[in-house]
């Protein structure tokens, strides 16, 4: 099956009866520099259920790391973080990311709540423990055995004898396949893989992506950060295109593929090899000079004067988001 297959064919909207997981409100995160300020997340409004793969892509630089640090309080001290982010418990009350405080974070959610597969493996590893160390004291700490230990190896693609290698003595395809074993360790009711993919070849992007779509199925929720379509295409459920640091368009990841609204998610689109293999033209704001309309209108072809000088409205429509004035109604640009 080639990637750009679909490996399951969920009902549209399947994902909108579960319960929802974790529902990010009006989020914003800015990072103050000695003169200036850069707008790495902005206004940003998403809900994440049970059950649910939601795939976040975008260019280079959008936003799509520090939304995944801002949930799991990981940002540096130079960053302000503003609006909610509440993950809801099936047995408890809910908490709100922004505001629970670190000790809250490190006890109940990270790692445990909410895994991270960060997008820089390397650096995540501690270097003086071999993989299987590092993989049994995890599972030790949520109460799982060792003898998980080499089922989670072969779950991620991983040769158990890889795991008595030391982190620098792995390949970067080897070091990420050992930090999303990591972060499935505990058995997280939300994953947020940060580019789980790279470095590996085909067959093994697509082992990773299928074991995505199970935990889902399973009921679990993942969100998939990817610059990678095809992959989104293959297992998200829905899809949220970010676009300098906003969400440009939030809907079912079928309806995306087959009719973008935004004229970004368009363009992102006819950019695949395999549609017009035409790159979206001109190059994203500076985040530390947003534009007070569109971000996107120097770029778009659909702009007039009204989205230079007015942000776009973001109301719902066909059971997603779209922050557009004037978004594609046929499916094709105009
Ligand atoms: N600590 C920081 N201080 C200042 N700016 C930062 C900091 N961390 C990230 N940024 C900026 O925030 C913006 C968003 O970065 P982010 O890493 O989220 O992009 P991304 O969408 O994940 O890109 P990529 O696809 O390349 O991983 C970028 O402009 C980046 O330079
Ligand atoms: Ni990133």
């Amino acid at each position: 099956m080639t990637t750009t297959e679909r490996l399951t064919a969920p009902a549209p909207d399947r994902a909108a009866v579960r319960r929802p997981l974790l529902t990010v409100d009006d989020l914003g995160v800015q990072f103050r520099l000695r003169d200036t300020s850069v707008h790495a997340v902005t206004d940003l409004n998403l809900t994440v259920r049970a059950g649910e793969l939601l795939a976040i892509v975008g260019e280079s630089g959008c936003g799509k790391s520090v939304l995944a640090h801002a949930l799991l309080g990981l940002l540096p001290g130079n960053a302000t973080i503003t609006g909610h982010a509440v993950l809801h418990y099936p047995d408890a009350d809910p908490v709100d990311l922004v505001t629970c405080g670190q000790r809250h974070l490190a006890r109940r959610v990270r790692g445990r709540r909410v895994g991270l597969v960060p997008q820089s493996p390397a650096t995540a590893l501690n270097p003086v423990r071999t993989g299987r160390r590092l993989l049994t004291e995890t599972l030790r700490a949520h109460g799982r055995g060792r003898e998980d230990c080499d089922r989670l190896a072969v779950d991620v693609g991983l040769d158990p004898a890889d795991l008595d290698r030391y982190p620098h003595e792995l390949s970067g395809g080897m070091a990420q396949r050992l930090v999303t074993a990591l972060a499935l360790a505990p058995d997280p009711s939300l994953l947020i893989a940060d580019e789980p993919t790279t470095g590996l070849d085909r067959p093994l992007v697509d082992h990773t992506l299928d074991l995505l779509r199970r935990r889902c199925d399973d009921g679990s929720a993942v969100v998939l950060i990817t610059h990678d379509l095809a992959a989104a295409q293959r297992v998200a459920d829905t899809v949220a295109v970010m676009y300098a640091s906003r969400i440009a368009e939030h809907r079912d990841a079928g309806q995306l593929f087959t009719a973008p609204t935004h004229p970004y998610a368009a363009a992102l689109l006819d950019a695949l090899p395999d549609r017009a293999f035409r790159p979206v033209p001109g190059d994203p704001p500076m985040l530390t000079a947003l534009p007070p309309g569109c971000s996107f209108a120097p770029r778009c072809p659909r702009r007039t004067d009204l989205c230079a000088s007015q942000p776009p409205p973001t109301p719902l429509t066909g059971g997603g988001t779209v922050a557009c004035h004037h978004p594609i109604t046929t499916g094709a640009v105009t």
